[in-house]
């Protein structure tokens, strides 16, 4: 389990990819410039490259403003990108698209629609049978332990509750890849916990690729097979490590050495300007 203590970067174990897929999604040289007023320019992402393979979940962290989530909608097709190159299955990205599923922290349910009628509202506009949304609606309710809530709306539920519909919802419409903006970051440390150990079991059972973006190292390491740490001023990536199949989400894991070593490493990466 220790093995990789002194160099997590080069941690290479066949098991620990055993069951991905080939590149999923791949950066070459992303950069990105925000235009201020007009005159001014402002480098967010610097030089930046990537890849996530299918079935991968990988997460970016890094303090505020290092351009996570610029690079999270850049890839969700929501923000063009300044220079390089960006393919998601071998092609450009052109857009939003139906293949990339989306949870923010904020909560993004529409309050008019009842916990199914969100999950099933993409699955409306594509004018998926009636048969065949109830039951895919039906499956992604029990998978996040919501179908005692289907008729209720999104006022008369917790804030887990209504990520958890969220993430149902991004799921239903069957998407390549699953990106996730701080999803958890509004709750409490309780409610955060048992939305990773949902979220991973989602994970494995969906066998989806997923792109997280947290500034927490703990949940960082809990949830992925490897982490890109970015640093900020300006954003670029200062090392991808590996997470040892043996720190993800484990009980007790977060008290081992091996974790609180692995946590030290990527907190000195950053710069120690995170909030953990
Ligand atoms: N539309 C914009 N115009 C100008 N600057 C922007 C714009 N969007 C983001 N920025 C700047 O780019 C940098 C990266 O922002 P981004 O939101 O991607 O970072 P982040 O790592 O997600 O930060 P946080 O964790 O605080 O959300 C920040 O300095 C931000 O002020």
């Amino acid at each position: 389990m220790a093995k990789l203590i002194s160099n997590y970067s080069d941690y290479t174990d066949t098991e620990e990819s055993a069951g991905l897929g080939p590149i999923k999604i791949e950066a070459q040289s992303l950069s990105k410039v925000y235009e201020i007023d007009g005159k001014r320019t402002f480098l967010a992402l610097d030089n930046v490259s990537f890849d996530i393979r299918q079935n991968e979940f990988v997460s970016f962290v890094g303090p505020s403003g290092c351009g996570k989530s610029s690079l999270l909608r850049i890839l969700a097709g929501l923000e063009e990108f300044t220079s390089g190159q960006l393919h998601i299955s071998g092609k450009e990205i052109e857009g939003p698209g139906a293949d990339r599923g989306m949870v923010f922290q904020s909560y993004t349910l529409f309050p008019w629609l009842t916990v199914r009628e969100n999950i099933e509202f993409g699955l409306t506009l594509k004018n998926v049978p009636l048969f065949e949304k109830r039951r895919i609606a039906d499956h992604f309710m029990e998978l996040v332990q919501l179908t005692r809530f289907a008729k209720s709306y999104p006022k008369e539920l917790s804030g887990g509750m209504k990520q958890r519909v969220a993430i149902a919802r991004a799921l239903a419409n069957n998407p390549e890849v699953l990106l996730m903006d701080e999803p958890f970051g509004a709750l409490d440390p309780q409610t955060k916990s048992s939305m990773q150990e949902m979220l991973l079991d989602i994970y494995r059972k969906e066998k989806t690729t997923v792109v997280f973006i947290t500034h927490d190292i703990e949940e960082a390491i809990v949830l992925s097979e490897r982490i890109y740490v970015m640093q900020a001023h300006p954003g670029r990536i200062a090392q991808v490590v590996q997470v040892p199949r043996s720190l993800r989400s484990q009980p007790g894991v977060r008290d081992t050495e091996a974790f609180i070593q692995l946590k030290k490493h990527i907190h000195a990466l950053i710069g120690g300007d995170s909030n953990h």
